[in-house]
């Protein structure tokens, strides 16, 4: 196995796009973020197959030799939809249960440029934070600004009164994944969670302490 570097992190699901995009930035940098987690000899948990920057990071991370869960919904399993996963393939009934799969088996979170699918596994996460089902980090891989114009919009939130300005330090965001992977074992919540205990089903991550119960 490559590298040298220790990490608090065991496992890191990375969000991205089934699609590469249209610049070589983006596959770039996605390789560029598998190279740092096999550095820190830490494992990934995907979405499954092999299209896109999803396949690029998760090829990169298994010759690296590091451990590969690819969480795929029944539906989605066809060679011919997201092509062969490499590492471990867990099967599951339907995206729900497929995010939620993700969400459990990892320490943390990191979007890669992607299009919907990716924003919408972010933000969940994000939300899911906010409302203390889970404590772990959740990191935008900023590459060339792409995710300029979300983390505006997070701002307005906050300007506009949507957004506690506590609950704008979940979403941890650097331009290269050497900085963003050093920002994230940084990390601290410092928000309130708003959620009643009994939503709180997520199992916690080595290293992160379980939400304390509110009075
Ligand atoms: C329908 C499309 C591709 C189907 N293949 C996919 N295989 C595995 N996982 C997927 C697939 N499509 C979406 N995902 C999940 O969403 C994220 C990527 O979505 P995006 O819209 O491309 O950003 C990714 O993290 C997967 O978990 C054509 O899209």
């Amino acid at each position: 196995m490559e590298g040298n570097t220790q990490s608090k992190f065991n496992r890191i699901c990375v969000f991205c796009g089934s699609s590469s995009g249209n610049r070589k930035a983006f596959s770039d940098a996605a390789l560029e973020l598998g190279i740092e987690l096999v550095k820190r000899k830490i494992n990934l948990v995907y979405g499954g197959g092999s299209i896109g920057l999803m396949g690029l990071i998760s090829r990169r991370v298994y010759d690296g030799g590091c451990h590969v869960l690819g969480v795929i919904p029944t539906a989605l399993m066809p060679l011919e939809i997201s092509g062969q996963t490499v590492g471990e393939v867990r099967n599951v009934s339907d995206m729900h249960e497929r995010k939620a799969q993700m969400a459990k088996q990892s320490d943390a979170f990191i979007a890669l440029p992607g299009g919907y699918g990716t924003m919408e596994e972010t933000l969940e996460m994000i939300t899911w934070s906010q409302l203390g089902i889970h404590n772990k980090p959740v990191g935008l891989l900023n590459v060339d600004g792409y995710y300029n114009s979300l983390l505006a919009l997070f701002d307005n939130g906050v300007a506009e009164g949507f957004i506690n300005p506590a609950a704008r330090d979940i979403v941890v965001s650097a331009p290269t994944a050497k900085e963003l992977m050093l920002k994230m074992e940084q990390y601290t919540p410092s928000h309130k969670h708003i959620a009643p205990h009994e939503s709180r089903k997520m199992e916690q991550p080595s290293g992160y302490p379980a939400p304390p119960n509110p009075p």
